[in-house]
């Protein structure tokens, strides 16, 4: 995915046109709020589909597809959006629970959601630890935590069935090495398609 081009094409093999247009308008959002407060890096504006948009989407590879959920998807440190509300953009009919303890980012989120008509999208403004448990059918989390921390944090949402997809960046294999051994028995990594050298840690 070497243009911004082909990630837009990328992105939209997942949802319809509906779906394309609520993210070219979240960017849109994002990148004028980006002006108010620190969300993206100024040079990553540019490729916003590459960086941010296409790299949250990819992450339907690695979910099931042939079972409906058995649960919302719990995005843990949302940030700017991602993954979580590009999530909840190319799958409105899923319930998906944003958490981001910073006000004025999950604001942001608040306000992206109901632009977007994202009315199964939640935003929990909390830390992690104080937010009341449920199980969640997929945990993602992007930038978020080490492995061992955003295992513990993230233990009282989680069942056998709970699937983690946790993009890492170009440390995955390497933080997966050096985790614990049930940790390691837990995880794989996958090769992500926005960067050849970056990998996605995913449970079985
Ligand atoms: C480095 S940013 C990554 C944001 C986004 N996931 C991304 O990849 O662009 C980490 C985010 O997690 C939030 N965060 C950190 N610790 C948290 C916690 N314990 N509970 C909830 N949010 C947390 C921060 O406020 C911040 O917005």
């Amino acid at each position: 995915m070497a243009t911004e081009q082909q990630a837009r094409a990328y992105v939209a093999e997942w949802g319809d046109a509906q779906a394309m247009e609520r993210l070219e308008r979240f960017c849109r959002l994002l990148v004028s709020e980006n002006r108010q407060q620190n969300l993206i890096s100024k040079p990553s504006e540019a490729q916003i589909w590459q960086r941010h948009v296409a790299d949250s989407a990819q992450l339907l590879e690695h979910v099931p597809r042939e079972t409906l959920p058995i649960g919302p998807w719990l995005d843990l440190g949302t940030g700017a959006g991602f993954p979580g509300l590009v999530i909840a953009a190319l799958r409105p009919e899923w319930d998906v629970v944003l958490v981001e303890s910073r006000v004025r980012r999950a604001e942001f989120l608040e306000n992206c959601a109901s632009a977007l008509d994202l009315a199964r999208c939640r935003v929990v403004c909390e830390r992690l630890e104080r937010v009341e448990p449920f199980c969640a059918w997929v945990i993602s989390a992007r930038a978020f935590a080490p492995l061992g921390k955003l295992m513990r944090l993230s233990a009282p949402f989680s069942t056998k069935a709970t699937r983690y997809v946790l993009p890492k960046g170009r440390s995955a294999a390497h933080e997966l090495s050096e985790a614990k051994k049930p940790i390691r028995d837990m995880f794989h990594v996958e090769h992500s398609l926005t960067d050849r050298e970056a990998g996605i840690i995913v449970s079985a």
